[in-house]
Formats: structure tokens, sequence, C-alpha cells
């Protein structure tokens, strides 16, 4: 009896370890395999759906959705097909060839120059392709008409013309080397003329207090040339106004297609405010066209700087700014913008504005957090009535059509019969134009549908880099289709060449940085997979150029214009 009760009490306490011990077993590795599976951090990431993280993600919050979309796009080709030492073997062979150039030819060969050959009875055999566009023109980006008149002559023109013969190119090759020089010896002695004299007298005789203020020391600076000096004190003081001068007036700029505030500022000055939309790290969503793309205030900082370190000065002075987008906005908003403005359900202080993009309420401009934002400030330029601007149809604008195709990309002599034969572009328009090809591929702009220069400065003057919002889209590919102008006409100035070379072997991407970091208060403005980006496209830049002079030679392709 005594020994039956034993056995029960033992098989009990065995069965029950029994169980203990598989519930501890089981317990063990449901815990091992969801820790294996799910590491913590991980888990919360995965389970965050991704919108909650919109594409203009919240200030100061790396915008981790953007990085994942990036990642299954990468670059496949990250570097150029030249080497340093072929860089500086064309320095060699351009300096060379300028110290060589000898007669009214760049050409070093002249055997191929048919002195007969006539370029007006050559024009005369091509429809004309019509003049440049002037300040009337009021086309936008977007607009359906953009192509204007010129555009429907240039597909009538396809649809009859018979491809224009190599002889014809080398000669009209050797016409435009000819014309650029002779335009050089009309204009060698030029004066560089200020807009200050410009505009002296009138503002003299009908609101001489402007006369003293620093918008028109400023203006004095501005030459046709440029549109500062880069080592002036007119520059500082404008900078300082731009940057923290208190604002009296905001009001939106009815041009353009986006955003635009224009700020009543100290000292005579107007600025222009382009406010943050996307995180450093946004790239231009994949389906998106290149003029759905969302302007960035950071690109239009980032443009500024590269601009000047490429020595071209072109773009109107422009710096980032923090503001308190109730009391230097709302409060001083003209009644129009100010109706616009609400609190969005994070408290935030947002405004739609009134625009054809991005200007509604699921877009609007928010303070981040509550009434923090910032934005890029451009000097505002005078303009019509004050002076003349001359506003020019990029010929190698796009089609800002998701289905049209412009003809430059499929017809390789497109700068041959719509360009070279152009008398518009027989002066320094066409080394301005293979500049700001340049500009526009190292930053990544295929928004360029003008060009625009001041036409009140004479003839003698260069474009306004203006409106880069659109660049720095992407910093995982390089559009090699920017380089068309480059590409297509195989011309280049030889000043620029010069000055692109000492930058590559300053290094160019820490130029940029250190002039970032000099002159900006905005932090990281351009994240480093762009400043890597900026380093690879100008080697892609003088791998172009080099296969441009293997084709014509150096003095066919690199031209000394007078212009530095
Ligand atoms: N700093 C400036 N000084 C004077 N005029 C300017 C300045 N910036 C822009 N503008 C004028 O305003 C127009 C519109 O500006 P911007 O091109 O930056 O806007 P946008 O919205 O990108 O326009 P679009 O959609 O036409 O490209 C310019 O074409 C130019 O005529
Ligand atoms: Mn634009």
């Amino acid at each position: 009896m005594r020994y039956s009760r034993l056995r029960l009490r033992f098989s009990i306490l065995f069965s029950l370890t029994t169980l203990i011990l598989f519930f501890l077993l089981a317990l063990h590795t449901l815990l091992w395999s969801t820790a294996e599976l799910e590491p913590p951090e991980q888990a919360l990431i995965r389970h965050k759906p991704p919108s909650d993280m919109p594409f203009w993600s919240a200030f100061h919050q790396p915008n981790v959705y953007d990085l994942q979309a990036t990642d299954s796009n990468k670059l496949t080709n990250r570097s150029s097909s030249i080497t340093r030492q072929r860089i500086n073997e064309l320095f060699e062979l351009v300096r060379n060839a300028r110290n060589n150039q000898v007669g009214s030819s760049n050409l070093k060969k002249d055997s191929d120059h048919n002195r007969k050959w006539s370029f007006g009875k050559f024009a005369g055999q091509k429809p004309q392709t019509g003049s440049n566009d002037t300040n009337t023109h009021t086309d936008t980006a977007d607009s359906v008409g953009v192509q204007g008149a010129k555009s429907n002559i240039q597909s009538k023109f396809t649809a009859t013309e018979k491809v224009t013969s190599e002889h014809d190119k080398i000669q009209l090759r050797y016409f435009i080397l000819d014309a650029l020089l002779k335009w050089k010896k009309q204009h060698m002695n030029d004066t560089t003329i200020s807009l200050g004299d410009v505009m002296h007298d009138s503002l003299a005789q009908d609101e001489p207090e402007r006369l003293n203020t620093t918008w028109f020391q400023y203006i004095k600076t501005i030459t046709n040339f440029r549109v500062y000096d880069p080592n002036s004190s007119e520059l500082k003081n404008v900078f300082k106004h731009l940057q923290h001068g208190a604002i009296s007036e905001a009001n939106e700029m009815s041009q353009g297609t986006q955003i635009k505030i224009l700020l009543g500022l100290p000292n005579g000055l107007q600025g222009l405010l382009k406010p943050y939309r996307v995180p450093r790290n946004y790239q231009t969503q994949p389906d998106h066209f290149y003029f759905s793309d969302i302007e960035r205030h950071h690109a239009e900082i980032a443009a500024f700087h590269v601009d000047k370190v490429l020595g071209f000065n072109r773009v109107p002075p422009l710096i980032g700014r923090f503001f308190n987008i109730t009391s230097d906005i709302r409060e001083k908003a003209t009644a129009e913008l100010a109706k616009t403005f609400f609190i969005s359900p994070a408290n935030n202080t947002c405004f739609r504005g009134h625009c054809s993009y991005y200007c509604d309420t699921s877009h609007a401009v928010c303070g981040k957090p509550g009434d923090f934002l910032e934005g890029s400030v451009q000097v505002l330029l005078p303009r019509p009535p004050e002076i003349n601007w001359q506003k020019i149809t990029h010929p190698y604008r796009r089609s800002y059509s998701a289905i049209k195709q412009v003809e430059w990309e499929s017809n390789e002599n497109f700068c041959y019969e719509h360009v070279m034969i152009d008398e518009d572009y027989h002066n320094r328009l066409l080394l301005d134009m293979m500049d700001l090809s340049a500009f526009d591929f190292l930053i990544g702009n295929l928004d360029r549908h003008h060009m625009m220069r001041i036409n009140s400065l004479g003839t003698n003057t260069g474009l306004v880099h203006l409106d880069n919002g659109r660049s720095f889209g992407r910093y995982d590919s390089d559009d090699l289709s920017i380089l068309t102008p480059i590409r297509q006409c195989c011309f280049f100035r030889y000043a620029t060449f010069m000055r692109l070379y000492k930058i590559y072997h300053q290094g160019f991407s820490k130029l940029v940085a250190d002039s970032l970091n000099a002159g900006e208060d905005l932090q990281t403005i351009l994240v480093e997979e762009h400043l890597e980006a900026l380093d690879r496209r100008l080697e892609i830049l003088f791998a172009h150029l080099d296969t441009c002079m293997k084709k014509y030679e150096v003095t066919g392709v690199m031209i000394n214009d007078g212009i530095y």
C-alpha cells in the first residue's frame, strides 16, 4: 500500500517536471526565433508604413522612406572613363594650342578649309530658324504653347530637310570660328558697363532717394560680365540684409509655376524667397518628369555656390535664411497671401499660396516645428520697365510633355542645322550657352527652358543664371543629355576650360563644401552624395571635351572669344 502511494507520488512529480521542462523549452525556442527573425529596431522600421514619411518629411529628420527608395536605384557606373593623367594632358594641349594660335582661324589644319564655301548660300537653302524671343514673351515652362513659333518651324524643317553633308559641317565650323574671332576683335576694347550707370539718370530724376541705398551701391557692381563682385563690401551688405534684414512686406510673385514670395527688405532691397519643401537627401521621384519636380531651396543655395566656385558669378546673390513664419511672413503678407494661412493638425503654421504647382493644402509650406521655417532668399534684380531683359528660348529646351520629344533628342546635326546657322549665335551667346550647359550638367538641372540676359547692358552681355530650384534632383545618376549642346556643337570657351582645370586640381567638391561652410548658416546644404556627384560630373565633362577635341582638333573646339 505504502509502496503504491509512493509510486503514484513519484509519477505525478515526474509528469509535472516533464511538463515544466517542456514548457520552458518551448518558451525558449519561441523567444529565440522571434529575436533572430526580428531584431527590435528593424521591426520598428518595417512596421512603419511609408505614409508615415511623406516625401516632404519632417525637417531635421532623415527621410527613411526616400533613403530606401534610393537603394533600389543604384548607379551602376560611378566613374567616368577619363583618367587624371588624360585630363592633365588635355590641359597641356589646350594651353599649347593657345600659345601657337596664329592667323584669323583657330584651326590648326587649314587644308580642309574651302574658302569659296559661302555661309549665305548655305543658310539660304535652309529655312530661317527665327530670331531670339524678347522680354514680351510670356510662355512659362509648362504652358501648352511653350514650343512657340520657333519650334513649329523646326518640326516642319525636319520633315523636308535633307541631312547636312560632312563637307558643309566642316565649312560651317570654320565659319563659326571666324565669326567669333571677328566678334572678339570688334569687342576687345569694350568698356565694362555698370547697371548703376545705366539706371542712374532716370533714378536721379524720378526717385533720387534710392541712389543712397545699399541696393543702389550693389546695383553699381552689376556689369555686363557678372551680377556681383565676389570680393566686394557691397556683396557683404546685400547678404547681411537678405539674411537678417527686417521684412516689411511679403507678397506672392506672380511669375513662375511654383511658390515664391517677394520680400520687402531694408535699404531699398527686395528678396525672392523660395521656402523649404523637401529634405536634403530627397531625390526626384523616379516617376516624376523634370517639369513636375518640386523646387528645392537648398538646390538654389548650392547652385549659387557652384556658380561662384566656377568663377561665373552669374547667379544673383542668394543666401539661406531662418524665418518665423508668423511674424516674418503671415503678419507682413498681403491680404491675398494671408488668406491662405492655416494651422495644421500637427500645430504648425502653414500657407498654401497661389501657383500652378504644389499650391494646395496637401502641399502647403509649413513651419517645422511650429513657426520655424527655412528658405533661400535671392536679391531681386531690376525688372521691366526699369531695365530691359532678353528672354531667349533655349534651343535645347526639353519638350515639357510626357509624350513628346524635341528635335535635338534625335537629330545629331541639330547644332549645325539650328544653332550655328542662326546669326543670333555668331557672338558670345554661343559660348555662354556652352558655359550654361556645363553648369547645368554639374548641378543636374534639366529645367533650363530659357536663357536670360540684361539687354540694357548692351550686346556684349552675359547670361544671368536664374532659376536653379530644380537642380540637384538626383545624386545617383548623371544626366548626360544636359551636355547635348557641348556634345553636338563641340565648341567651348577657352577661359572656362582653364578655370575648370584649376578647380579640378584644387578639388571641386571641396571648394564647394568650403564655400558653403563659409557663407551659409543653414546646415548640410549638399549631402555627401551630391558632393561626390560634382567631382564625378566634372570628369565626365572633361571626357566629353576630350572626345570633341579628338574629332575636331583642340583649336577647332576651344575658342578664346575674349570673355573671362
Ligand atoms: N532674382 C531675380 N531677379 C529678377 N527677376 C527674377 C529673379 N528670379 C526670377 N526672376 C523672374 O521671375 C521668373 C520666374 O522665376 P523662376 O524661374 O525662379 O520661377 P519658376 O517657378 O521656376 O518659373 P518657371 O516655372 O517659369 O521656371 C523668371 O523667369 C524671371 O523672369
Ligand atoms: Mn523654373
